[in-house]
């Protein structure tokens, strides 16, 4: 139907609305004038305290008294009636009568949309709560976000933002804005809207305060609408020390991603976007022809195959060749970072003022420390491994950790976000963390950090439908204020990703700097025992664990058993404060048979390998 015709529709209705409406409400006050009449709130109020015998008589004198006080009222009514139409005549008493009857209409009128709960701001006409922003406050009550006789202030007019109402509220001076923001899921209850259209987000800083929110309603889902294409398509070319575009939020706000000085996680259940976010991060890194990639897709389909062109490491599968492949790839870059930090250490002052990779460093063909992406999808295929997981593990924390500033970015993407899969050792130094739609709590909380549910997101509330949905925590370094937003990745379509990889290979042939695997050199075969010493294992770890650790390096993993003696020589330590600082990180001695001369086996004190390594996860 066209406007006009609406328009036409509307009219013909309305005196039928109208006298359907001042009905309704005359309906309304008549109840409302018997519940009074009736003394009903006292009543119920006696009943409820089991004393209405009690209060009987004076509930019926009040009754008798409401009763004398309508019929007074109904007769000075007819005579004021009676008097006006013989002053002013018939119209003024009919005006009267309509002026009376579009208040009953007003009071009577349908509240917009169907039946139920409605919501109390959706819907660009409802203005109900901006004429009476009463019912703002009967929310935050209603979510027991303030007292009973507590009240809102609003800061800010409401507005109309993006689709939805925008207001700045100061909460009561004893409550606190991050608790409404962790419980916006009763906020939106009480208003009514589903929590994916509510944002609340505290006003910090200079004009801010803790008690101060600004809270976002959308009209509808925000996320219905189609996807955006990423702006890297539109980009001839990238700088990889710019945040790369990855999305928007709610609001239509772009958000951009930070790859430099920090490293991602991206966890969900299959199919819900977690490829196509890392293929948008990774398009960022692939349009800057001074930036070099180690891609590793454990999963072996197409995904990444289009990316093999531009790939200074390219590993596609996770056979056991794969998986030594990646580790002996990791080990080497390993040894690339503390080459690169001995290198910094030695630049003078002015090229590299804190021993951390600058712009300039990444880009001086003469200095090979370019930026470099380690990004490894269905990390759990490489991680579980028996052979080689714990080492991968060992490899990555340390490339996450020690690897951004000297240019490592790391991203990992899986599909099995478990504390098995992902130890926190490796994910406590990932600082930027991406979940889509998970599992459960639990899941969304080894992505997103510990108790990020508690404060109010948790990625296993997504909607399957929400592809390419997800919160993002970026770095706190680099990151804004709110700890998360809720952001749905732009979208790039298969050729389009294609087009990147193909425009990233002409970039590097351009510039010359097409390295490793694209230019048909896998690199050198890496000495296995230099890989321990390279790693750094056990730093951060108390002593005499850090040297345990280190004196194991893979036996760690492939023995069962270390006698303490070995331990005790190795180390050059005292057995007696040796045994006690030991027992003081969870590591009881145990006695064992271990072979001896000529075939024979000897009972010896020592550690069994897996108190050891409970113990360094413990530390960590
Ligand atoms: N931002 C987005 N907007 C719309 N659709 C999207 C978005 N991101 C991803 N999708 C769609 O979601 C589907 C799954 O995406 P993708 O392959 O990236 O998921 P995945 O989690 O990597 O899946 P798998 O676990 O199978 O590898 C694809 O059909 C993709 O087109």
């Amino acid at each position: 139907m066209n406007a006009a015709a609406r328009v036409v529709v509307a009219v013909v209705r309305s005196p039928f609305r109208f006298l359907a409406a001042a009905a309704r409400g005359t309906a309304m006050m008549l109840r409302v004038w018997r519940k009074w009449v009736r003394v009903q709130d006292y009543r119920e109020a006696a009943e409820q305290s089991e004393k209405l015998a009690d209060k009987y008589t004076e509930i019926r004198e009040l009754t008798l008294f409401r009763w004398k006080v309508t019929a007074g009222s109904v007769i000075s009514l007819v005579g004021l009636v009676l008097v006006t139409a013989w002053i002013f005549g018939h119209v003024a008493v009919a005006v009267a009568a309509g002026l009376v009857a579009l208040a009953f209409a007003v009071a009577g009128r349908r509240r917009e949309g169907g039946p139920g709960r409605k919501a109390l701001l959706a819907g660009p006409r409802v203005l109900m709560w901006t004429m009476d922003p009463q019912v703002l406050v009967e929310a935050f009550r209603d979510a027991k976000l303030i007292g009973k006789d507590e009240t809102l202030r609003l800061v800010e007019r409401v507005t109309r933002s993006h689709g939805g109402w925008a207001m700045t509220i100061d909460l009561p001076a004893t409550r606190k804005a991050a608790d409404v923001i962790r419980n916006r899921e009763a906020l939106a209850s009480a208003l009514a809207v589903d929590e994916i259209q509510l944002i609340v987000e505290r006003v910090r800083g200079t004009g801010g305060h803790a008690g101060r929110v600004a809270v976002w309603v959308a009209d509808k889902d925000p996320y219905s609408g189609p996807p955006r294409k990423t702006p890297l398509l539109a980009a001839k070319r990238w700088d990889a020390w710019k945040p790369v575009p990855f999305g928007h939020d709610a609001r239509r706000r772009r958000v951009d991603l930070p790859l430099v000085w920090t490293s991602l996680l991206i966890g969900a259940i299959p199919r819900q976007g977690k490829t196509m976010a890392m293929r948008l991060a990774a398009a960022g890194l692939i349009l800057d022809p001074c930036t070099r990639l180690y891609l590793f897709d454990g999963k072996g389909g197409k995904d990444w195959k289009a990316a093999e062109s531009i790939a200074h490491r390219f590993v596609c599968g996770d056979t056991a060749e794969d998986i030594q492949a990646v580790r002996d790839h990791l080990t080497a870059l390993v040894a690339e970072v503390q080459d690169r930090y001995t290198r910094m250490s030695e630049l003078d002052d002015e090229v590299c003022p804190e021993s951390k990779i600058t712009p300039a460093l990444s880009r001086d063909p003469s200095m090979t420390m370019p930026i470099t992406a380690v990004i490894l999808d269905e990390v759990q295929l490489f991680l579980e491994n028996p052979d080689h997981g714990e080492y991968i593990v060992d490899l990555l924390a340390y490339l996450a950790r020690k690897g951004p500033a000297a240019g490592i970015v790391v991203i990992l993407a899986t599909q099995r976000p478990d504390s098995q899969t992902i130890p926190s050792r490796l994910r406590s130094v990932l600082g930027s963390r991406f979940a889509l739609r998970v599992m459960d709590w639990r899941d969304s909380n080894i992505v997103l950090g510990e108790q990020m549910n508690t404060r109010g997101y948790d990625a296993s509330t997504l909607l399957p439908t929400h592809k390419g949905v997800g919160i993002l925590r970026p770095d706190g370094e680099t990151g804004s204020d709110a700890p998360a937003t809720i952001v749905r990745t732009d979208y790039m379509a298969n050729p389009e990703w294609q087009d990147i990889c193909t425009r990233g290979r002409l970039l590097r042939e351009q510039e010359g700097t097409l390295s490793g695997h694209a230019a048909g050199d896998d690199g050198p075969v890496v000495d296995a025992a230099a890989v321990v010493d390279a790693l750094d294992v056990g730093s951060g770890l108390p002593e005499p664990l850090a040297s345990v650790v280190r004196h194991l390096g893979d036996a760690l993993r492939q023995r069962e058993f270390v006698p303490t003696a070995e331990l005790v020589e190795a180390l050059d330590l005292d057995p007696t404060s040796f045994g006690r600082q030991m027992g003081e990180l969870g590591c009881r001695p145990v006695r064992q048979y271990v072979p001896a001369t000529a075939g024979e086996s000897r009972r010896v004190r020592g550690y069994l390998t897996a108190d050891i390594r409970a113990a360094v996860e413990n530390c960590e």
